[in-house]
């Protein structure tokens, strides 16, 4: 075993996926891990499906518990990564998977999150224009947020190579593990089963500051997103569809062109054969984005769909692919590529 990982928030959604990652890694040994209310409960008693781990016991999430390690994954609610990361050395790769660090912009996360900004990591997407580089060698990453992750994968090779104008309808539906294992009200079967519903509706999401920012990284012309995110009766999967009107003279061709550029010799984003469409089915329980495109004749417009699992390309897979490529090891290593079906 090479590194030597703890985990804070191992009793929830992202946490749990992240430990089954883990337990098929072969370069990183599994230490420490920890909870909020939870602490002191055995993990058995919290994710039953981790059986070779169900004797450990959780601690207080402190800097003190997750000190000597090699890794560090936080998985913890918002807000709650900033104060705990800067108590965590400088030497110590320190991977997050809330939103503490992803935005660039103070203004953009205080009014999105209403709280102090904490600063700005390296993206862990390394599918974008840069995005692997960006992250060789860092000891800080900042783990996109699941609707982000499709949604950038199908709009940035489109308005990268400015065949767009970068003025994207994104509408995404989510399942609830999305949301976390927190008991809320909205989430219970009964009000989930049998219905889909949209939520933060009108530009309020705080996902469309991440998305914006992701696309003015490869375009100077202005960026808006309209992002929709809706809920549906499924537990883990994103099935975003994202469309914009088409510059003057694109062709279907040339469209279709720069997503294959774009993902040719990706791993984990696969564009489907033409006439294939995405389904979350697809990819459940993998670490793969699956992305088709065409061009709407009539509208004008490049229509966009992708398909991801929240929790692994969404979250833990992602972390882990971005923290394989940090540590110098496989990018693959630990990830799945194929789904489980049916
Ligand atoms: N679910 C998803 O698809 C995705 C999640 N994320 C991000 O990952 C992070 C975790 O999300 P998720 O796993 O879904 O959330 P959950 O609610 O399922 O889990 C939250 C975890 O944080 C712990 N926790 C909560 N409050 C505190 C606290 N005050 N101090 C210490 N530990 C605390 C909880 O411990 P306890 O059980 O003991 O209370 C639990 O282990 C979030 O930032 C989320 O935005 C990112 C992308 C996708
Ligand atoms: C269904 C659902 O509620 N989803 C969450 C997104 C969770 C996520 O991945 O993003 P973060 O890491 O930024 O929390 C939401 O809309 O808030």
């Amino acid at each position: 075993m090479g590194a030597k990982a703890a985990l804070a928030g191992a009793s929830g959604y992202a946490g749990g996926e992240i430990l089954r990652l883990l337990l098929a890694h072969p370069e990183i040994e599994i230490g420490t891990l920890t909870a909020g209310s939870n602490a002191g409960r055995r993990l058995g008693e919290l994710q039953p499906h981790l059986l070779p781990l169900a004797d450990r016991v959780l601690v207080e999430t402190t800097a003190e518990n997750l000190a000597g390690h090699d890794v560090v994954f936080l998985a913890l609610p918002h807000g709650q990564s900033g104060a705990l990361a800067k108590q965590l050395g400088a030497d110590v790769l320190v991977v997050d998977c809330g939103a503490d660090f992803r935005l660039r912009e103070g203004a953009d996360w205080e009014e999105f999150y209403g709280s102090p900004h904490a600063g700005t990591w390296p993206y862990g997407l390394p599918e974008l224009p840069g995005g692997r580089a960006a992250l060789v060698g860092t000891r800080r990453i900042a783990v996109p947020g699941c609707y982000p992750t499709v949604s950038l994968l199908c709009t940035v090779p489109a308005t990268a190579a400015d065949l767009v104008e970068p003025d994207w309808v994104v509408v995404a539906a989510s399942g609830t593990s999305g949301a976390g294992k927190a008991p809320k009200p909205h989430l219970l079967g009964s009000e989930v089963m049998g219905s889909a519903s949209a939520y933060g509706v009108g530009g309020v999401h705080r996902h469309t500051p991440e998305i914006v920012q992701g696309l003015r990284a490869v375009t100077d012309a202005p960026v808006t997103v309209s992002f929709t995110p809706t809920l549906v009766p499924m537990s883990r999967g994103i099935l975003a569809t994202c469309t914009a009107r088409l510059r003057p003279g694109v062709t279907a061709e040339a469209v279709r062109a720069a997503y294959t550029a774009a993902y040719a010799d990706e791993g984990f984003v696969h564009l489907l054969a033409e006439g294939q469409w995405p389904a979350t089915a697809m990819v459940y329980g993998a670490n793969t984005a699956v992305v088709q495109v065409t061009v709407d004749e009539r509208a004008g417009r490049v229509v966009v769909v992708g398909a991801i699992d929240n929790l692994a390309k969404g979250t833990a897979g992602g972390a882990i692919q971005s923290t394989n490529i940090a540590l110098g090891l496989a990018e693959d290593l630990g990830l799945s590529k194929t789904g489980v079906a049916p």
